[in-house]
């Protein structure tokens, strides 16, 4: 993780680079951006993630100054900056790539260092280099006609990582991507990006991207910054149930519950049974006592009941709805009365299809405890 502000060896100040409090209005009336605050520390990756509308591409849109803020400011390096696109040095990748099609791949992707006077020969190596790293050398000589969707998506990349910019934006960089070629593009941007020491806003759709190339996460929704955090920090210790599904490999599973204590141990009322914690309840739930909670359950909660089930762990049987196999793990979703459904993770036995009733087995003490109603803010996550 990169430091606070500073300086860097070359003594240029940096700073953070980002929004603050910016909104975005549309014509129309849309608030694409509600009084955003997003900041990346110095060569820092901030990754962007959110639902469809959420705000994710104005973000990136509104720091490269494509997009006016009605309030609010633009900093790049630590500088406020009301310059036009052009001088503002940052390089952009959008998910739709557009190249100039006059152009071979190589010219295109050294498009960017031709307008910034770059000596030719150092040019062609840092492109050459690039195109090789991105496993598209091979193209260099054709014209955008003359490759693929997936290929111009590449020299996109390819374009924009060549750059020495004071900030690197990508939008959705590798959505045209096979999920395959996917993993090995975005091990190459993180190198290229965290190599270059420059700090990179990334947009993603995809939960695994997010959590892997990220420094922090961002979560916007109905353009609003919901949390910002360390990937892991976020994964274990989510805001809402919305994010706790945005970045789980499922949803997670849902119960309704009365939050009760006996004996000095906290529990959970579902239906007519106590889910025990076998613990007593941690300070902040205390207030809850014998009120209603939504408990959020990841799949590696809950377990399909095998031969030799702990005796600990509390039975729920319901109705297989979904089962879907991903690897060596198999995810049972079950759906129970009032809305309550669980999601169990099996590692790869389970025979279960959908339609069967069957035996889940839940592990309360690794409950997510929630407000009852929609996000259901996290009250207590265990550690
Ligand atoms: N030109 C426009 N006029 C009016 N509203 C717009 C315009 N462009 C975007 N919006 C709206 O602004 C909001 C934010 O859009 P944005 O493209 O930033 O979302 P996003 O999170 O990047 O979505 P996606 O993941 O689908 O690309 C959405 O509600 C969208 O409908």
């Amino acid at each position: 993780m990169p430091g606070a502000q500073g300086t860097v060896g070359s003594q240029q100040p940096v700073g953070v680079t980002g929004l603050q409090g910016a909104r975005v209005v549309h014509r129309d009336g849309t608030v694409a951006l509600d009084g955003v605050t997003l900041l990346a520390e110095p060569g820092e990756v901030l990754v962007v993630v959110g639902a469809s509308g959420s705000g994710k591409s104005t973000v990136l849109r509104a720091i490269a100054g494509l997009v006016r803020l009605k309030s609010g400011s633009v900093l790049i390096d630590g500088s406020p900056t009301s310059a036009s696109p052009q001088l503002r040095n940052v390089a952009m990748v959008f998910e739709d790539t557009q190249l100039m099609p006059f152009l071979t791949v190589a010219r295109n992707m050294g498009f960017g260092l031709h307008t910034r006077h770059t000596p030719e020969d150092e040019a062609a190596r840092r492109v050459t280099e690039q195109a090789s790293r991105l496993r598209v050398r091979r193209l260099l000589h054709r014209l955008p006609n003359q490759i693929s969707a997936g290929q111009r998506g590449q020299v996109g990349i390819g374009r924009a990582l060549v750059m020495s910019p004071r900030a690197f934006l990508l939008d959705e960089p590798l959505a045209h991507v096979d999920a395959h070629e996917r993993i090995r593009m975005r091990r190459v941007i993180s190198e290229t990006v965290r190599g270059a020491g420059v700090t990179t806003l990334w947009v993603t759709h995809d939960q695994d991207e997010a959590l892997a190339v990220a420094d922090r996460v961002a979560l916007l929704r109905e353009g609003a910054v919901v949390q910002i955090d360390a990937p892991r920090r976020m994964y274990d210790r989510p805001a809402d149930l919305l994010v706790a599904d945005f970045l789980g490999a499922l949803p997670a599973g849902r119960l309704r519950a009365t939050l009760v204590e006996s004996g000095g141990q906290g529990g959970y009322r579902v239906g007519s049974r106590v889910l025990p914690t076998w613990r007593p309840l941690p300070p902040e739930l205390t207030p809850w006592v014998g009120r209603d909670v939504v408990l959020g359950l990841r799949p590696e909660a809950v377990q399909v009941r095998s031969d030799d089930p702990d005796p600990h762990l509390a039975r729920l049987d319901g109705l297989a709805r979904w089962v879907e196999r991903r690897g060596s793990d198999t995810y049972v979703t079950a759906v129970y009365g009032d809305g309550n459904r669980l999601v169990a993770r099996d590692s790869g036995r389970s025979g279960a299809r959908p339609g069967d009733l069957v035996p889940l087995l839940v592990d309360a003490s690794r409950a997510m405890v929630c407000e009852p109603q929609s996000p259901h803010r996290v009250l207590f996550a265990p550690a």
